[in-house]
């Protein structure tokens, strides 16, 4: 008999069998027959005795006779049922009372086998045998189980599995901070509701969402929107329910907005540069066709400008080229105006749907407001002060005219204003291709 006290604690490399039973002659020839097996063996003659011993060596099976004086067979199957050490041990009772009644009340307490006595000795070992396979496989796929969801609770991306319809049925603990709402609260809701979709009725279902990877909006619970890759996958096993990974891109897009907006900035005055004015114009011309609207380009140099960089320094030169862009940028007014530096100390300005007289006005309250900020330029021989030439063409363009030539007539104006004293503005009107075809027609 062992000692509980005593008892050492299990080989972990060996299955270990306790086998409780009142009668030693039993005992003895079953822990024989286990030990034949290879199995370590604990033995008990009581109720109390055995769940002493299980409780310390949690052995792998318990073989239990029913009929015991005390604590008997029942009983003791019911208390290692009810005590969380001992619950899951597989316990295979042996009796003699072989009634339909006495099998289902052996069952009805938890027990996982039923034996009927005598004993046929080579189907105890075989009953013993299934056990541990079938305890084996269990602690394997909970094993897995654990495995698995110590690895989607320590995710970085959010993950969910939602039902075909969008409901979601679980959350990792990640989507917490992807979404605002604990995993528990995220249940039930719909992910359809959580994406923010421009076209209507694009996520009727998640058929529509569709496998794979794609870019999404996700609506936080603080009501902002964050850029997140959505990985929708089926789940083979599961008909009808799909993984849904979530992995945050905000900060990857801000920073790619944020170059994108670069790309289109002059560094040096931080308005349009070039590039992007070139690309405005092209759109804005094509509108002015098809809507047959005046459109406006004002060319702007700064007078006297070596003077200015030779006389008080290029740093200084630079900062007075920012206080002209700024002005520049104070009149471009309109969604549809665009002030750019265009090169050196040269600005555009594109003013659409503007006709030529209130374009030079426009350009004249340019002129003046660089005039009026009283920028010293010492050796200047046009004014104390810094001054701009301006020149501005309007055109209404047609499909037969050139962009280019818009610009060679504002290049014309301005260096006209150049030429009149500097410090003015000029102003022309483009006459277009279709003018030149009619007058052609005429004569
Ligand atoms: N500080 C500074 N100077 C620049 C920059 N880009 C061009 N410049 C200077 O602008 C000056 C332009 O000189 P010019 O083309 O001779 O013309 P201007 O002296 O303004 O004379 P007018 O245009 O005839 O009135 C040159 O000295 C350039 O070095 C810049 O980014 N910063």
């Amino acid at each position: 008999m062992t000692n509980p006290a005593t008892a050492p604690l299990a080989d972990p490399r060996k299955p270990a069998i306790l086998i409780v039973d009142d009668a030693p002659d039993n005992l003895g020839v079953l822990r024989s027959m286990m030990l034949r097996q290879g199995y370590q063996t604990f033995v008990a003659t009581s109720g109390d005795r055995a769940l002493d011993i299980a409780q310390r060596v949690k052995p792998d099976v318990i073989l239990l006779d029913v009929v015991m004086p005390g604590l008997d067979g029942l009983e003791t199957c019911r208390r290692l049922k009810a005590h969380p050490a001992t619950a899951r041990i597989p316990v295979i009772f042996m009796s003699a009372r072989g009634d339909t009644a006495d099998i289902v009340a052996g069952f009805d307490t938890g027990a996982a086998d039923y034996i009927p006595k005598p004993l046929r000795l080579e189907e105890v070992c075989a009953r013993v045998r299934a056990q541990l396979r079938l305890r084996s496989s269990t602690d394997t796929q909970s094993e897995q189980a654990d495995r698995l969801r110590t690895i989607v609770n320590s995710m970085d991306q959010g993950l969910l599995i939602v039902e075909a319809c969008g409901r979601v049925q679980y959350a990792n603990p990640a989507c917490d901070r992807y979404l605002g709402y604990a995993p528990e609260e995220l249940v039930g809701l719909s992910l359809k509701d959580l994406l923010d979709c421009p076209e209507a009725g694009c996520c009727e279902g998640l058929d529509a969402i569709g496998n794979g990877t794609r870019e999404v909006k996700i609506r936080h619970r603080d009501g902002g929107l964050r850029a997140m890759d959505l990985t929708m996958t089926p789940m083979h096993a599961t008909d009808g329910l799909f993984v849904a990974l979530l992995h945050d891109i905000t900060h990857h897009k801000q920073s790619e907005d944020a170059l994108q907006r670069a790309a289109l900035l002059d560094p040096l005055t931080k308005i349009a540069n070039r590039r992007h004015f070139d690309a405005f114009l092209e759109k804005e011309w094509q509108r002015a066709i098809r809507n047959a609207q005046p459109l406006s380009l004002v060319v702007l140099d700064v007078d006297h400008f070596k003077l200015y960089n030779d006389t008080l320094g290029h740093a200084a030169g630079d900062v007075c080229l920012q206080r002209v862009a700024r002005t520049l940028q104070d009149h471009a007014a309109r969604p549809t105006d665009l002030a750019a530096r265009y090169g050196g100390e040269e600005f555009v300005l594109l003013f659409a749907e503007t006709p030529a007289e209130n374009a030079a006005r426009l350009a004249e309250m340019i002129r003046t407001a660089v005039e009026a900020q009283e920028i010293p330029n010492p050796r200047s021989p046009t004014s104390t002060w810094l001054t701009v030439s301006v020149g501005v063409a309007t055109i209404v363009p047609t499909q037969l005219d050139a962009i280019d030539n818009l610009f060679v007539c504002a290049d014309r104006a301005m260096y006209a204003a150049k030429a009149g004293g500097r410090n003015r503005v000029e102003a022309t009107i483009v006459g277009t291709a279709w003018d030149v075809v009619q007058d052609a027609a005429l004569y």
